[in-house]
C-alpha cells in the first residue's frame, strides 16, 4: 500500500505522519521545493509543525507527477478553495483503482459542493473510491502523538475497512461510516461555530456562552444535515459533536482565533494578516453553508450571524443582540 499525500499544510504533513506510523508507505507533496528538501533532509516542517521531528521514512516531493505514479491513496491536503484547480492537475496521474480521501472541510464557494462532489466532478472516479477523513483532528496534537479517534468515511465499507488499516496507529483510531455527507456537513459547519465561539470568547463572554453556542450551532448543523440527506447519529458522533467540541474549545483552533481576534475587536484584515497564511476555512465557508442552507430553507441563525460579521461589515456586538433579538422559539424545532 502506497500513500501520497498532497499538501504539506498542517493537517497534510500531521496526516503524512500518521500513515508512515501506520507503516504505510508515504510520500509527501509540497508546493515549495525548499519545504520538501527540509523535510527529506532535516524531518521537519518548520512553518506548519514548528519543533514536531517528521519520520524517517516519510519522504517528500515538489513534484507532483512524482507523487502521485503508483499511489493506491491519494489524499487531498489542500484547503477547500484551492482543491479543485489542484485536482485538475492531478487527475491525469491517478491511478485507475486509487482510493481518494479528502481532509478539507469546506463547502465550495459558487457551486455549494461538498469536497467529495468537487472530487467526483473532476475526476469523474466512481463514489466507491472517494472517502472523506474527519474528525477532532487538531494537526499539532496529533503530530505530537496524543491519542484521538476519527472518522474515515466512504459509500463503499470495505474501501473504508481498507483505509481503516492504513491510517490505524497506536494513538490514531479511525471509525468506518458510510455516510459521507454527514461527516462532510459536520465537518464544515463547525468551521462556522468555531468562529462564533471565538467572536464569543473575545469579547469577553464564559462558557455559558460558549456551551449554549455549540449546542445551538449543532442543532442547527443537524438541521442542515438532514435537510441534505446526512444521518443524525454522524452528527452525534466524532465527525459533528466530537470536532465541534475540540474545535470550538482548543486554542490551537485557527477558526476558533481568527473569530477571537474579530471578538477583540479586529478587522478583518487584522485578522486575516495575523493567521501567517494559515487558513481558517470557515471564514469563506461560512457563505457557501449559509447559502447551502438558504437553497434547502434551513435556518441556520449562527451561520448567518458569522457570515454578516465576516462578509456585511457587522460588528460582533451587532451580532450578539441580533441573535438574542429573535423570538422565541421551541428547544427542538425543524422548520
Ligand atoms: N490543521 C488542522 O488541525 C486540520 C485538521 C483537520 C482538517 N483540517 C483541514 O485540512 C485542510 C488543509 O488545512 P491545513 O490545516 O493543512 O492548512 P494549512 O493552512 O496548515 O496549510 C495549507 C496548505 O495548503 C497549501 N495551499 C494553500 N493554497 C494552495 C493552493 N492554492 N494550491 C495548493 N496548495 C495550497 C499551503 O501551501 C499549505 O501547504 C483544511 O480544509 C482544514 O480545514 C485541518
Ligand atoms: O484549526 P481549525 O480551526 O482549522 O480546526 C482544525 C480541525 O479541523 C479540528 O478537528
Amino acid at each position: 500500500m502506497r500513500a501520497a499525500v498532497m499538501g504539506a499544510g498542517s493537517w497534510g504533513t500531521s496526516v503524512a505522519k500518521v500513515l508512515v506510523d501506520a507503516g504505510t508507505d508515504t510520500v509527501i507533496w509540497a508546493r515549495r521545493p525548499e519545504l520538501a528538501e527540509a523535510i527529506n533532509s532535516e524531518h521537519v516542517n518548520a512553518d506548519y509543525l514548528p519543533g514536531i521531528t517528521l519520520p524517517g521514512a516519510l519522504t517528500a516531493t515538489s513534484s507532483a507527477v512524482d507523487a502521485l505514479m503508483g499511489a493506491d491513496i491519494v489524499v487531498c491536503g489542500v484547503p477547500s478553495q484551492s482543491l479543485r484547480p489542484n485536482l485538475t492537475q492531478w487527475t491525469p496521474y491517478i491511478g485507475s483503482d486509487a482510493s481518494l480521501v479528502s481532509l478539507a472541510k469546506g463547502i465550495e464557494s459558487n457551486t455549494l459542493l461538498r469536497m467529495s462532489e468537487v472530487i467526483a466532478e473532476v475526476t469523474g472516479v466512481g463514489d466507491d473510491r472517494i472517502a472523506v477523513l474527519t474528525g477532532p483532528n487538531l494537526a499539532r496534537e496529533i503530530a505530537e502523538g496524543q491519542p484521538a479517534a476519527t472518522v474515515i468515511a466512504c459509500a463503499d465499507e470495505a474501501r473504508a475497512v481498507t483505509l481503516q488499516s492504513a491510517f490505524s496507529t497506536r494513538y490514531f483510531r479511525p471509525y468506518t461510516n458510510t455516510d459521507v455527507v454527514g461527516c462532510e456537513i459536520g465537518g464544515s459547519a463547525k468551521n462556522v461555530i468555531a468562529l462564533a465561539c471565538g467572536m464569543a470568547s473575545g469579547i469577553g463572554f464564559g462558557q455559558n456562552t460558549l456551551a449554549t453556542i455549540i449546542t445551538r450551532g449543532l442543532a442547527e448543523t443537524i438541521r442542515l444535515g438532514v435537510a441534505v440527506g446526512a444521518q443524525i447519529e454522524t452528527l452525534a458522533g466524532l465527525a459533528g459533536i466530537g470536532d465541534l467540541v475540540a474545535t470550538c474549545s482548543s486554542p490551537l483552533s485557527r477558526n476558533r482565533t481568527f473569530g477571537a481576534r474579530l471578538g477583540e475587536g479586529a478587522t478583518m484584515a487584522q485578522a486575516q494578516e495575523a493567521t501567517n497564511g494559515q487558513v481558517a476555512e470557515g471564514v469563506k465557508s461560512c457563505s457557501s453553508v449559509r447559502a447551502l442552507a438558504e437553497r434547502h430553507q434551513v435556518p441556520m441563525p449562527l451561520t448567518n450571524a458569522v457570515h454578516q460579521v465576516c462578509h456585511d461589515g457587522m460588528s460582533v456586538a451587532d451580532a450578539v443582540n441580533s441573535l438574542l433579538g429573535r423570538s422565541p422559539k421551541p428547544e427542538i424545532y425543524r422548520d
